[in-house]
């Protein structure tokens, strides 16, 4: 019997994100990693919601890729991935999409914090506190996508995140997990907290700190 191939679950995945407009015109890019340590990634460019098998290509421990076929290119973000992937041994996915939320959410704040409201949705991320103060790290977006690598790499080496996912300005979310099925969870939690945070600023109620 041949091993469950986790491309499966990247392609299921991305359809749903895509359906979602989180991943339009080939923008973000989803991957999970093998036993060895490798990870297959989705390769650049591609349209988001019909992936296909040959649609990933694989990136060794070591860096060096291993491409299905010669016509395809790693995502132009695989160096986040693999930062993750470094910097979190437990986690088996990354998942990255484009939210018109998160992108507002990501200009309610100038500094390099988002405080998360107290949402109940926390506990997804198994946040259990009686007082939430949870922050969701923001990183600038630049144009070198191994720039925006490093300063992951340096920020969260002094301070560890408070939960597995972390905010490009202007551009996306990252999660990371011990699952494909938790990555994907993570997407749809920390999207709804920012379409939430989007919200509650257009009511006037004060029932989230950016009010
Ligand atoms: C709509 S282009 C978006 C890209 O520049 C990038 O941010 C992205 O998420 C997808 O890049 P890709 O190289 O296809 O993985
Ligand atoms: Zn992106």
């Amino acid at each position: 019997m041949s091993a469950f191939d986790s491309r499966l679950e990247l392609i299921a995945a991305a359809e749903y994100f895509y359906k979602q407009g989180w991943m339009v015109g080939t923008a973000g890019n989803l991957s999970a990693r093998l036993p060895d340590g490798s990870f297959w990634i989705t390769a650049s460019g591609k349209s988001k919601g019909n992936l296909n098998l040959t649609d990933f290509v694989k990136i060794t421990p070591d860096g060096a890729v291993e491409f299905p076929s010669n016509d395809l290119k790693p995502s132009a973000e695989t160096a986040i991935h693999q930062t993750i992937y470094k910097l979190f041994p437990e986690a088996q996915a990354c998942y990255h999409v484009h939210s018109i939320e998160a992108n507002l959410v990501s200009r309610f704040v100038e500094g390099d914090t988002l405080l998360l409201p107290p949402l109940e949705m926390l506990k997804g991320f198994n946040i259990w506190q009686e007082n939430l103060n949870i922050t969701l790290s923001i990183f600038p977006n630049h144009l070198d996508v191994s720039k925006i690598a490093i300063e992951i790499e340096d920020r969260f080496q002094i301070v560890p995140p408070q939960i597995p996912a972390l905010l490009i300005r202007d551009h996306g979310v990252t999660v990371w997990a011990d699952s494909t099925e938790k990555a994907r969870n993570f997407i749809e939690l920390i999207e709804y907290i920012f379409r939430y945070i989007v919200a509650a600023s257009q009511t006037g109620v004060k029932i989230n700190p950016y009010v």
